[in-house]
Order: C-alpha cells, then structure tokens, then sequence
C-alpha cells in the first residue's frame, strides 16, 4: 500500500557567516517523512542536523528551498511540531505539572481538560505523585520523560527530537527508547529524530536518512524492517546488525579489528 507523504523537503540550503566568511552547510537536502513515520538523521558531527530541524521547526529560515506540507508549500512548520532537546529545558521555579502546562498555557488551551490530560500522561509514563516536585529532586530520566509530556502535550502533529536521550545512562535510555515508541504508536505521531547513536536509529526508525559530505546533502535513505517496534526486541532480531553495520559503513565507521 502506498504512503502518504506529510513533509517532504527539497532542496534545502542554509549557509552562515563564520570567522573566515560564508560557510555552506547544507548543500540541497531532499527527503521525504511520511505520515506516522518514526524517521531517524544520522551524520558526522557538525554536517547540519539540529541546522535542518531549525529550518523545519521555523527558528532558522533556510537561504533557498522548499518545505511542502500534506501537499501545501509553506516557510516552516511552527505550531505544528513539538521540539525536545537533548537537555531537557525545564524551569526550575516551576513544578513538574507547572511545567508541563506550560505549552498548554502558551496555545491558551482550555486549563481543566489540559491538566487532566497531564495528569493521565504523568500516569502512563509512571511519573504518579510528582507532579508537585522541582526538577531538581528528580532524575535526569524522570526530567526526560517530562520534557516528553511536554511535548506530547501540546498535541503536535510532528515530534522533532534532538538527541534526547544521549545525556542518559543505557539502562535508562532502553527505558525510555520504549516509553517514546509506545507514546507515539498510541498517538499516532510522526518522529523525526536525531541522533549519533547508530544502534538507537536502528532500533527506533521505520527509516534512516544519512547526511554526509561538506557541504551536506542525503547520502543515503535506509528503510528499517525489524520484526519488533519494541527498541530491546529490534535490538534482538537477527538483521538488526546487518542494518548496523552498513550505516557505520555508511558514516566511515570501521566495525572490523584488524588482525
Ligand atoms: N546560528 C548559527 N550561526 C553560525 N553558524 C551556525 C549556526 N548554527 C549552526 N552553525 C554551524 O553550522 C554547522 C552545522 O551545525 P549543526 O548544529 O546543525 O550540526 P549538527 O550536525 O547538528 O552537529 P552535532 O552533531 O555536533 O550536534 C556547524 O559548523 C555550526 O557551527
């Protein structure tokens, strides 16, 4: 059966000025997300991958390019994706339900339906009795996963994630890889994720686009079919690591040790 398209990006080019004059970073980007994709960006580091999700998200304008969105051209995407970073940006003065209602509070949505909302949320993802804690009596996980209800709160048509889990432990990390994968099965989201983490990609994506060469463009778009969508089962099929090796093939990366 064929996909629908939701975002597709062509052509994307965005150059800054640096010490030493103009500095081309994205060459003309091409890809395509499709709806309830779980899309993963990978590429060496500084080739222009948080550079993408700000044109995207509509915090940085691109130099030339179009962004076309369930068919329409339109600059960007704001007010239409949820943005989480790799630190998780919660305000300290704030409680955790405080925090979480702030992008509610921002779009001016009805107070009593959105802090049920949160409440149920806080629930699913096993954050019950917190929501009058500070962020800093909790853990670099549980701060994680608010930022994540933060997000998903919003009711975004598209959740753009920037490396967020790379600050966390492994064990952490495989739990939270399952709490988002189960979230946006749920709801019904797209993802579009970056990340350095090859085996993260894995295991998440449905797709994997690799951004290489200086000035960047795609390189490649692998698609991803593992038998599981929960991350530890991918982790344990039996082509998970055909899919690993070439995408470090992919990145430069060798895997082998020389004899
Ligand atoms: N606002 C800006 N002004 C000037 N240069 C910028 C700006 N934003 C990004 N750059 C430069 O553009 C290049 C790409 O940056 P970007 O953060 O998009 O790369 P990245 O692939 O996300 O990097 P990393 O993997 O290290 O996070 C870098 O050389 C960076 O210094």
């Amino acid at each position: 059966m064929a996909q629908d398209i939701q975002l597709r990006l062509r052509s994307i080019r965005k150059s800054f000025d640096g010490q030493n004059g103009r500095i081309d970073v994205l060459k003309g980007v091409d890809f395509d997300v499709y709806e309830r994709d779980f899309v993963s960006i990978i590429g060496p580091s500084g080739c222009g991958k948080s550079t993408v999700f700000n044109i995207v998200a509509g915090l940085l304008a691109p130099d030339d390019g179009d962004i076309i969105y369930r068919h329409e051209r339109v600059s960007n995407l704001r007010g239409r994706v949820g943005y989480m970073m790799q630190r998780d940006l919660l305000f300290p003065w704030r409680t955790v339900l405080e925090n979480i209602m702030l992008g509610p509070e921002m779009q001016r949505l009805p107070k009593a339906e959105a802090r049920d909302n949160a409440m149920e949320y806080l629930n699913t993802f096993g954050l019950a009795g917190v929501e009058n804690a500070y962020p800093k009596m909790l853990s670099g996980g549980m701060r994680q996963r608010v930022a994540l209800i933060r997000t998903l709160l919003t009711d975004p048509d598209i959740l753009l994630l920037d490396e967020p889990f790379s600050a966390l432990d492994y064990q952490t990390r495989l739990y939270l890889e399952g709490v988002l994968v189960d979230a946006v099965e749920t709801f019904n989201k797209t993802v579009i994720l970056v990340t350095h983490d090859i085996d993260e990609a894995v295991a998440l994506s449905k797709r994997v686009v690799v951004l290489g060469g200086k000035p960047s463009q795609v390189k490649s778009v692998h698609q991803i079919d593992l038998g599981s969508r929960s991350p530890v089962g991918a982790r344990s099929d039996p082509h998970f690591s055909e899919y690993f090796h070439t995408l470090c093939g992919e990145l430069d990366i060798q895997t082998k040790v020389k004899q």
